[in-house]
């Protein structure tokens, strides 16, 4: 299932520098080797804000609660789950057949499409 997921980070202003620094290099390990087993597809910072647009692809909701609760800064996130659906319009978008939209625990050779936004 793919999930889009906004989080925003907020660390507490009077936290030491060298607390912050040590959360964010664990959380870079932490998300990098997310990336690289293929659950955290995108990774997008949001321009000008200390948030990111992230795309999980992960067997279900409670697969994206283990990950996203065990970010080192998620004490300091505020964090929004959208629920990803095929759309019928969308074109070069893989699907397994039965509507879903088809992801590396439905068959590791498929991977989503990046689809071509004519006239939005
Ligand atoms: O910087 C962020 O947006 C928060 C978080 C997400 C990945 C990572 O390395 O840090």
């Amino acid at each position: 299932m793919l999930f889009l997921v906004r989080m925003d980070v907020n660390i507490p202003l009077d936290m030491p520098q060298a607390m912050a620094e040590a959360i964010k290099a664990k959380e870079r390990d932490y998300s990098q080797a997310l990336q690289r087993k293929g659950r955290w597809r995108h990774l997008w910072r949001v321009v000008g804000e200390y948030s990111n647009y992230s795309v999980f692809d992960v067997a279900d909701n409670d697969e994206l609660h283990t990950v996203l609760s065990g970010l080192p800064l998620f004490p300091y996130m505020d964090i929004k789950v959208t629920p990803l659906a095929q759309h019928p319009s969308a074109v070069e978008q893989s699907s397994n057949g039965n509507g879903a939209v088809a992801d590396s625990h439905d068959d590791p050779g498929i991977h989503m499409q990046t689809v071509p936004m004519e006239g939005k």
